[in-house]
């Protein structure tokens, strides 16, 4: 009898994995804080495929960070499917800043034609940044980017199932039309409701990439989109499987990743079957230094399907600390362990 086909290489097979050729860790600080962070680090591991990223938030335990390191040995160990198209469209990615800053990254993306613009932000007393603030970054990137550009809002889970539909409603119009607004409350029937209440199309993030079961979003009818970010979701391949399982248009984005992680991103990105809205790839933008002489970012509003190699000149420029090290092989190791007996 033939034995069963097992569709993940044999090489992310848990417990098949040999020790990477190389491993360094890199810290840059970012230019504008995001998501409360003012620094990105993590760890490259080289195989024989390639370089790959292993950088999950600090505050992530070792159990959420076990989907990541199986991305990285994905790129390190068999690479990746074949690309469909050459060029990735891109969104600018804008931060929670003041109106002036929001213009000025808007014109300085690289010709972006969408921008993804921060809403619900936390401030240091608690309290949500309110919907003027809000509504007035929105009117500088859209004047900005000019009428035929296209604007998309992350609260990355900030409101509740009021206040949404609310500030959805005031934001569309301040932003002269939103194409979609993507995780607008924490929960599954959060996100239906808000999205039979207004207009403008919810795409589904947190509710995807960190939730038990993504399908919940497909059974409560809760998103118009689904956003795949390859290293929280274990890599490319189990990126394409859950795409073709979830049925939505899918928008490919970026952990604010070194341009090695973005690479993975840019690869799922151009191997899937349709890619009808830009992708949210366009972070290398964020970051002060980055790992190759030439980071993965947009020109003319879209990046080319490549894979660029870190060369030690940088890889050195952005070597960590001595403690930061540590703390990332430490993590590093107790991770790939738990991935042998997962
Ligand atoms: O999608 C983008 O434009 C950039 C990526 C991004 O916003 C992001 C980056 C790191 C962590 C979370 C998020 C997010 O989409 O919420
Ligand atoms: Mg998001």
């Amino acid at each position: 009898m033939q034995p069963p086909v097992n569709p993940v290489p044999a090489a992310t097979r848990p417990g098949a994995t040999t020790p990477p050729l190389d491993v360094r860790v890199w810290s840059t600080p970012l230019h504008v804080r995001f998501r409360g962070i003012t620094v990105r680090e993590g760890v490259l591991l080289r195989g024989p495929a390639g370089w790959g990223e292993f950088s999950p938030f600090r505050e992530y335990d070792d159990a959420e960070a076990l989907a990541w390191w199986r991305a990285a040995r994905e790129a390190c160990d068999v690479g990746w499917p074949a690309p469909v198209r050459d060029v990735v469209p891109v969104n600018v990615t804008v931060p929670a800043v003041g109106p002036e800053q929001a213009a000025a990254i808007v014109r300085a993306s690289g010709g972006c034609r969408t921008a993804k613009v921060k809403v619900a932000q936390r401030l240091a007393d608690g309290t949500v940044e309110p919907v003027d603030v809000e509504a007035e970054r929105l009117a500088a990137v859209r004047d900005a980017l000019g009428p035929g550009g296209r604007i998309r809002i992350d609260a990355n889970g900030g409101w509740d199932v009021d206040e949404a539909v609310a500030r959805v409603r005031r934001l569309d119009r301040a932003a002269g039309g939103l194409e979609y607004v993507e995780q607008p409350t924490a929960d599954v029937a959060g996100l239906a409701r808000v999205r039979r209440a207004v207009d403008v199309p919810v795409a589904a993030d947190e509710s995807i990439r960190r939730a038990e079961d993504p399908f919940a979003v497909v059974r409560a009818e809760a998103a118009d989109v689904v956003v795949l970010k390859v290293q929280p979701l274990g890599g490319v391949r189990a990126c394409l499987e859950l795409a073709e399982r979830v049925g939505l248009p899918v928008v490919v984005s970026s952990a604010i990743e070194s341009s090695v992680g973005i690479a993975a991103g840019v690869a799922l990105a151009a191997a899937l079957p349709e890619l009808p809205y830009a992708c949210g790839l366009a972070t290398t933008q964020l970051l002060v230094r980055d790992v190759v002489a030439e980071p993965l970012a947009p020109v003319d509003g879209a990046i080319r399907v490549a894979r660029p190699v870190p060369d030690d000149e940088h890889l050195d420029a952005l070597a960590a600390d001595d403690a930061t090290s540590r703390w990332w092989r430490e993590r590093l190791e107790r991770v790939a362990a738990r991935a042998v007996t997962a």
